[in-house]
């Protein structure tokens, strides 16, 4: 922060370009800037303090409140909303979860904001303590939303140091936040992943489509594909798309909108990549992949590497694990690399790159 955003956006070039300076065949194209502020769609906000004088942010290093509602980051119709839920925490008399003395009942509210102005609200609890009072009094939640929203309860019961728990109880009949993305229609339920920026995601997609329809493959793997952004995008007549991904929320959201754009050769299933990869008996025309920071397994890089694969996109948010795992690839070239700006204000970025299998 305080870095003026150009120079923002160059020093990560300059990042990844220094990390990927082995591969000498790999061309940058110009990087995708984003918004530098307001970017993000998601809020995962902690709630501490007290009923009546609640803190919506993170937590200091003795695990006390430190309030971030007008942390600048975050889209202004989210920050809209904590007035909203602030009033909620005290007409409910909701009790706010202290960490150093492990007692309470509401540890976070995470909010994701779809670009048509919709909101996902799920309020992660200890305990079912106050599961009937947000219950009833969703109608007048509900009103304070904008149209098409979504509102779930999230259980946590573990004293642990993560966001949300197993089970979800979606309050509102609308179980999916819709998006439309490049005129692709998205849904996304509770516990599936979604890009973080809208606007950097549409680009991202709109670059993977863009290489996937150059070379015109018969069949496509997108592994790693949360909601199927990817997958959803590479579909076209005559071409074969594969989602695979673990979360079966993430799945079942690909496939509502695979029903919904009327796309017959698109399927998701909710299976681990690798294991997806080395029992399918075939290989596809291209392959992307979009791992979370971990890249990609040493086995799926060594199926990949000894494939009949034509096209690789990688799509990665760590470019530390992506340059093991094209160094991995040694049967391939990598051709194009492009930073997408998914992350302004930090040092994170992520960077998208198309590589071909080289002449044997
Ligand atoms: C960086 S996100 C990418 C999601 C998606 N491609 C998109 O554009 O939104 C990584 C995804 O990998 C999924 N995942 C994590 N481990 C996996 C595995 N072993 N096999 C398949 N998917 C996995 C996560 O659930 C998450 O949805």
């Amino acid at each position: 922060m305080n870095v003026p955003y150009l120079d923002q956006l160059q020093g990560k070039v300059d990042h990844c370009q220094h990390l990927l300076a082995d591969f000498d065949t790999l061309a940058f194209l110009p990087a995708q800037p984003s918004n530098e502020a307001g970017f993000r769609n998601k809020a995962k906000m902690v709630i501490s303090g007290t009923t009546a004088q609640p803190t919506i942010g993170i937590l200091d290093a003795e695990g006390h409140g430190v309030d971030l509602r007008n942390c600048g980051v975050i889209d202004p119709a989210l920050r809209a909303m904590f007035p909203v839920i602030e009033r909620f925490i005290r007409e409910l008399k909701l009790i706010p979860y202290d960490v150093p003395k492990r007692k309470g009942e509401l540890k976070h509210v995470i909010l994701t904001l779809s670009d048509t102005g919709a909101i996902m609200v799920r309020w992660v609890l200890r305990t079912k303590k106050h599961f009937v009072a947000l219950r009833s009094s969703l109608p007048q939640f509900v009103e304070q939303l904008p149209p098409g929203s979504v509102v779930s309860v999230n259980f946590l019961p573990e004293h642990k140091a993560v966001l949300e728990g197993e089970e979800e109880i979606i309050l509102t009949r609308r179980t999916t936040l819709q998006f439309e993305l490049n005129g692709i229609p998205m849904h996304l339920r509770p516990q599936g992943f979604f890009q973080t920026n809208t606007q950097i995601a549409a680009a991202l997609y709109r670059q993977a489509a863009q290489w996937i329809n150059d070379v015109n493959p018969e069949s496509v793997w997108d592994l790693y594909s949360g909601v199927g952004g990817f997958a959803l995008h590479s579909a076209a007549p005559g071409r074969a798309v594969y989602g695979i991904e673990t979360s079966s929320e993430a799945v079942e959201a690909a496939k509502t909108s695979a029903a919904s754009l009327g796309l017959e050769d698109a399927h998701f299933m909710a299976q681990d990549a690798t294991e997806f990869a080395l029992n399918a008996g075939w290989a596809p025309d291209a392959v992307i992949v979009n791992p979370p920071r971990r890249g990609i397994s040493a086995e799926l890089s060594q199926w990949l590497n000894d494939s009949d694969v034509e096209h690789i996109i990688y799509s990665s948010c760590n470019a530390q694990s992506l340059a093991r795992d094209l160094k991995r690839l040694s049967n391939y070239t990598p051709q194009l690399a492009r930073v997408m700006d998914m992350f302004p204000q930090t040092n994170h970025y992520e960077v998208i790159v198309k590589l071909q299998r080289s002449a044997a």
